[in-house]
């Protein structure tokens, strides 16, 4: 792994507010960053095998997609304009009885070049057939946090527990470290407490954490309070899930108590504004859930309820749709929401030990925003820029583990081209397969 030094015109730390470095520098080593600090202040006794001299660039930390369904981008526009039961129960579960393995990895490919070209460093995903999911990870130089999607009732139960326990024998610690395991109960409607209560003994057993999807429509919320008395997130409480690192994706329809446990029991909450807005689940409460100490990243959710998975696009919905919802036109101010979708989601996976600041001691995941474009220009205030002007096809460097995975806007991991083409092939044949399965029956 080479050394290197980034030299930009100004380097947001995000360890807080005032952490701006105009004219900074950046030390890399080893995957690691070294050292911090304003131009020429980088010790003499590093040597540098590569100077990155950017002065018209600003970096920051690489995003952090806190939910996702890496593969579903091979559904992308095949079901919309309809609410998650209908849209889940009538269109996607069907569709998902047949995708392959290879439909797997092409369409995990596919969300890597899609996520590295828009500043992604670190995904968080739940999908099956994982083992294609990590190749793809491994592959593209991304970070991730990686879990089995598993249903509690069905033929699949056992099998999905089980695939879990490899996926986190497997791969947890693999690709040097940049691929985490969690295990990954789909949600309160498809894993009964008897099951939930088995993934947490074997969770705790492993030593991991869990991703699900918690209290996201409400038709959840009915459904659970009918079935047992209580919402969704007293449930889990009682079940004993937030004894474990959790990290609950949604959080849509949650009340003040709701929200008191969430923030008592550290849950890392992925806010997924623009699926919630397509599928009309409701607008989380994210900044009384911010104020009531909790910690909140932000995720774009499969690229079949999006449809995209640009994480800086959902910086400016989450900052739009709080204004909006509260009427006050101050909360969740540039900053606030910046810190979101880096260190904030950092935090919710709790890796903000390793990722989300540019600071000595934490990995080299960061990326390079150009700023010099006709939207970005005059410059005011960085964070307001990068928050509400920045488009993520200015992103044109993308650094994770200290690997330049992108330099100026073409991806060195994967050949872009044929992993579209692939994946256009893939999308080809599913629609085929599914067509004639309905022939047949
Ligand atoms: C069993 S793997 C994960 C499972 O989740 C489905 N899914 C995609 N988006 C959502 C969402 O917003 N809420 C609930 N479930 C979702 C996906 O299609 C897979 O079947
Ligand atoms: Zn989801």
């Amino acid at each position: 792994m080479s050394n290197l030094l980034i030299k930009c015109m100004a380097v947001l730390t995000m360890t807080g507010e005032d952490g701006i470095i105009h004219r900074g520098e950046i030390a890399i080593r080893g995957g690691e960053i070294c050292h911090v600090g304003a131009s020429g202040s980088t010790p003499g006794d590093f040597k540098a095998d590569r100077i990155l001299d950017c002065p018209g660039m600003v970096a920051m930390p690489g995003l952090v997609n806190c939910h996702t369904h890496a593969a579903m981008t091979m559904l992308r526009g095949y079901a919309d304009d309809m609410p998650l039961m209908q849209w889940l129960k009538e269109k996607i579960w069907p569709m998902e009885d047949h995708l392959t393995a290879e439909d797997i990895y092409q369409g995990t490919l596919l969300s890597c070049a899609e996520m590295i070209k828009g500043g992604t460093t670190t995904f968080v995903d739940m999908y099956f057939e994982m083992e294609q999911v990590a190749r793809a990870v491994e592959e593209s130089g991304l970070r991730a946090v990686l879990s089995r999607g598993m249903a509690g009732f069905g033929p699949n139960a056992e099998k999905a527990m089980r695939e879990n326990i490899e996926l986190v024998e497997k791969w947890n610690g693999r690709a040097g470290g940049r691929i985490t395991v969690r295990f990954g109960p789909h949600a309160p409607y498809t894993c009964p407490p008897d099951y939930l209560k088995r993934v947490i003994e074997e969770a705790k057993r492993l030593g991991v954490g869990i991703h699900i999807h918690l209290a996201e429509t409400l038709d959840e919320i009915n459904e659970i309070s009918e079935k047992y008395d209580k919402s969704p997130i007293r449930l889990m409480e009682e079940t004993g899930l937030f004894e474990l690192p959790v990290l609950a994706a949604h959080c849509v329809h949650v009340d003040d108590k709701d929200i008191e446990i969430l923030a008592r029991r550290k849950v890392g909450i992925a806010h997924n504004p623009q699926s919630n807005m397509k599928l009309a689940s409701g607008i989380a409460p994210v900044s009384r859930m911010l104020e009531a100490g909790a910690t909140v990243g932000l995720g774009t959710d499969g690229a079949s309820s999006n449809n995209n998975l640009d994480l800086l696009e959902e910086v400016r919905t989450a900052a739009f749709l709080q204004k909006l919802s509260t009427g006050d036109a101050s909360v969740l101010p540039a900053y606030q929401v910046l810190s979101m979708a880096t260190a904030g989601g950092a935090k919710a996976l709790g890796l903000e030990e390793q990722i989300g600041c540019i600071k000595p001691g934490y990995k080299a995941d960061m990326i390079l925003f150009d700023m010099h474009k006709p939207h970005l220009y005059p410059l005011y205030d960085i964070y307001a820029q990068i928050a509400y002007a920045a488009l993520s096809s200015d992103v044109a460097t993308v650094i994770i583990d200290g690997q330049i995975v992108m330099e100026n806007r073409r991806i060195l991991t994967l050949d872009e081209e044929a992993v579209m083409q692939a994946a256009g092939r893939s999308a080809k044949a599913l629609v085929e397969r599914k067509n004639a399965s309905q022939k047949n029956k």
